[in-house]
């Protein structure tokens, strides 16, 4: 077939593909590209539908303030999976359901900065939408609201128009008092059972607070309500003014009924009141207008600057010039630096009080021309000034003629055209400075390194006041993006306290470490809950948490377990920030096992991460995998290192442990031979091998001694620091005459006796008592690990 070009010439080709374009629905467009939204294959269409009805299940019940007890059921129907999901939520209304469930980004969340499991519009939909491609079945919905009639729907999606279709309005009975049903008639399969149990099972684990209950043709799955806490309530935030971006500000300052830059940002910003809004402001001035040099002032030149008043002062008579050229002059010299606006300032006031005193008017004119004369004489010793500030600011191995002249060419530099007022913004400061330090370093063939420039240009940037020029009002800065992105640039550096977090809603450390405990079998748990951080305006928390040993497997990498926002993220693993930080950590500094130093890690650990956020980044609209944004891999980097510092303290405390263990264990077959020869040498009797164990170890030792009536229980702390162990002494007979500080308890028949010494190093303590008839005895010791303790009773 002959191409368009070989049959048109070039304008041609413009009309025929001008005629081919058309707009595509948003429906036309998902229907085209499934993949994006989690149904790429049978399998996974399944647990994506699951997961979406299942996150707003819970997500509504929740917002109503509801437990929330969910069932699922997948049964095999002929040639297709029927999916039914069953909520107790709040039920949706007869006017919002065909849209919610029959339009592609429809929601209530998109809008909204406060933690949800839901954030675009599109999940159910979306199902909705796999559902009638691959079956040709309407999407069943049941709802019922509080007090009100259940009602029976049944639509499809028209993709041309993205607006529901719907073929069944109907009243009908349903046994819930309120909540939603859905049926979803798809092709599917089950391949992904493992990657279904688990998201079902991960979100019980980290919603205790959930009744779930899943029925599958091959078995079911129920997980019981652990508590009847509801997480915390919620609060939807305005965006914190870090990290939100130029195309975001531009649209807010475009929105905003503000007319003032500071009411702007006290108005649609968290975080931020008067004092925070006046200090972005001096920030965004700074960067706008640039800051003027504020000079030394001349301490000498006193009667210079009341020569120079005077003389650009003109008929205004001796006494009230010399008057006002005098106040100037005095002003001038309380000020240590003084810039360009202080000065016009000092100059006004000393014209006002010159007045009031003669009578003789000082007006603007003249005032301008006095700022102009006593300027000239305030900048005039600027070479000296910029010598002692780089002189401050460089390392004294500079040489003073070096400085000098680096000084007199930068002075240079502010006898440009439009330099009146010593006003500039930091880059040309910087490029002063730059060009200034260039020119020294090739004349006099010396180095003026990048760090000895920019400690200059700080060291003159923070002698340089703020100008006290207004900041342009919002409509300017919404007009000019240069404008807006100093503005925002501003906003970033200003330090604001990191934004409240009852929009968020963390499973904390505790449940985090119980979520673990319930789901795995391990011997060792730790969590770890970071304070919030923020993305785009939207802040975040990170948790982590490890579980290790037990019954988890020891072969083959660790398990990862992702979740955001309470939802477990079960595909592409890989593409998960999540996953790039783990393999980033050296995991052998925390004891785990990684081949190579870099990569996931080996072991029986399993390792799970969650980000809570009003606006989790995902690398996608199936919510599969955490995007690579830095600031959240920061903190989940620190999260796990939080947990993983715990893991190894474990690890350590466990293998040293286990090699005195070994030690032991080899002394313990070593000793008894020993004893036994020496005694058959010597012809004395046989050594106590417990004693001298306990004392090779370093042991804490306790023995027992009995005389008639009288029993003692001797602690012997041979270690290197105080020992404070309980010990539990149990006899059948009565004890009396019980040493001091010990607690005497009956039970059944049996006496208890505690104890809770405290024995420093290489001391011993010795506990008594007296037993009037015959008894059993038993010790209990705790407090003092097994490995480091011999007990010989
Ligand atoms: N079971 C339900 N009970 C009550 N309201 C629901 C239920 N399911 C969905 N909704 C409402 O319908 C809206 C659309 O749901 P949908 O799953 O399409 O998007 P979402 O959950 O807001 O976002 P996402 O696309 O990220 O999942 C939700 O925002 C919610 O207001």
């Amino acid at each position: 077939m002959p191409s368009l070009q070989s049959t048109l010439d070039d304008e041609g080709v413009a009309d025929e593909l001008a005629a081919s374009q058309r707009s595509i629905s948003i429906a036309e467009f998902f229907e085209k590209n499934k993949h994006m939204l989690g149904f790429d294959s049978g399998a996974r269409g399944l647990v994506t539908a699951v997961k979406e009805a299942v996150d707003n299940a819970l997500d509504a019940a929740e917002e109503a303030g509801h437990l929330p007890d969910i069932y699922i059921e997948i049964e095999e129907v002929g040639d297709y999976y029927r999916l039914v999901v069953e909520d107790n939520g709040p039920g949706i209304t007869t006017e919002e359901l065909p849209k919610v469930f029959g339009k592609l980004l429809y929601g209530s969340r998109f809008h909204k900065r406060e933690q949800a499991r839901g954030q675009q519009g599109i999940g159910i939909s979306a199902a909705v939408l796999y559902s009638q491609l691959t079956s040709g079945k309407p999407a069943k919905i049941t709802s019922r609201t509080q007090g009100g009639e259940a009602k029976y729907f049944e639509l499809i999606i028209d993709t041309d128009s993205n607006e529901p279709e719907v073929s069944v309005d109907e009243t009908t009975t349903w046994d819930r008092t309120h909540g939603t049903r859905i049926e979803l008639e798809m092709e599917a399969n089950m391949r992904a059972r493992g990657q279904l149990r688990d998201y079902v099972k991960h979100t019980a684990v980290v919603n205790p607070h959930a009744r779930i209950e899943l029925r599958e043709p091959n078995g079911e799955f129920k997980a019981e309500r652990a508590t009847d806490q509801l997480p915390a309530e919620t609060e939807e935030i305005r965006p914190h003014p870090h990290g939100v971006e130029l195309g975001t500000l531009l649209k807010m300052l475009e929105a905003t009924d503000s007319y003032s830059v500071s009411g702007f940002l006290q108005g649609e910003f968290t975080r931020v009141g008067t004092k925070t809004a006046t200090n972005v402001i001096a920030a965004f001035t700074d960067r706008h207008y640039g800051r003027e040099m504020a000079w030394r002032t001349p301490a000498t030149h006193e009667a210079d600057i009341e020569a120079a008043v005077t003389e650009a002062v003109a008929n205004k008579g001796q006494a009230a010039t010399d008057e006002f050229a005098g106040r100037v002059a005095d002003a001038i010299r309380d000020h240590d630096r003084l810039a360009h606006h202080e000065l016009a300032t000092l100059v006004e006031h000393a014209a006002v009080a010159t007045t009031d005193e003669t009578g003789t008017t000082f007006g603007d004119t003249v005032q301008e021309k006095a700022v102009a004369a006593a300027w000239t004489i305030v900048r005039d010793d600027r070479t000296a000034d910029l010598y002692t500030l780089t002189d401050e600011a460089t390392s004294t191995r500079k040489d003073d003629g070096v400085i000098e002249s680096f000084a007199e060419r930068l002075a240079a530099k502010f006898d440009g055209e439009g330099q009146v007022r010593d006003r500039l913004r930091r880059e040309t400061l910087e490029e002063y400075v730059e060009r200034a330090a260039a020119m020294t370093a090739e004349r006099e063939d010396v180095s003026f390194g990048e760090t000895a420039r920019e400690n200059v240009a700080d060291a003159l940037w923070s002698v340089a006041r703020t100008v006290p020029d207004d900041p342009p009002n919002v409509a300017a800065v919404a007009d000019d993006r240069d404008t807006a992105s100093a503005l925002l640039s501003a906003m970033s550096e200003t330090d604001i306290i990191a934004p409240p977090t009852d929009c968020l809603s963390p499973i904390t450390a505790d449940l985090v470490r119980s979520g673990l405990e319930k789901e795995f079998d391990a011997d060792f748990y730790a969590s770890a809950t970071r304070d919030a951080g923020v993305h785009g305006g939207d802040p975040f928390i990170v948790e982590a948490g490890i579980a290790y040993g037990g019954d988890l497997p020891a072969e083959g990498s660790v398990e990862l377990l992702r979740f955001a926002n309470r939802v477990p993220l079960v595909y592409q693993r890989g593409a998960c920030a999540t996953t790039d930080v783990l393999k980033g950590i050296g995991w052998r500094n925390y004891g785990l096992d990684q081949p190579g130093g870099s990569g996931m890690p080996n072991g029986p650990a399993v390792i799970m991460i969650h980000v809570a956020s009003t606006n989790v980044p995902f690398t996608s609209e199936s919510k599969d995998a955490i995007a690579n944004i830095p600031a959240i891999e920061d903190e989940i980097e620190l999260a796990v290192r939080e947990a993983a510092r715990e893991l190894k303290s474990y690890l350590n405390k466990r293998r040293s442990m286990q090699q005195r263990q070994e030690k032991q264990d080899v002394l313990g077959s070593i000793l008894p031979e020993m004893a036994d020869k020496l005694a058959t040498v010597t012809e004395r009797e046989e050594l106590k091998i417990d004693d001298s164990l306990a004392r090779i170890m370093n042991n804490v030792l306790v023995e027992r001694r009995i005389e008639n009536s009288h029993v003692e229980l001797v602690v012997e702390n041979n270690s290197g620091t105080s020992a404070s162990p309980e010990l539990t002494e149990i006899v059948s007979a009565e004890p009396t005459s019980v040493s001091d500080g010990a607690r005497v308890v009956e039970m059944d028949g049996e006496w208890f006796i505690k104890w809770s010494p405290e024995v420093g190093s290489d001391d011993d303590s010795v506990l008594q008592y007296e037993l009037a008839d015959e008894s059993d005895y038993d010790l209990d010791v705790t407090g003092i690990e097994s490995a480091k303790l011999t007990v010989n009773t």
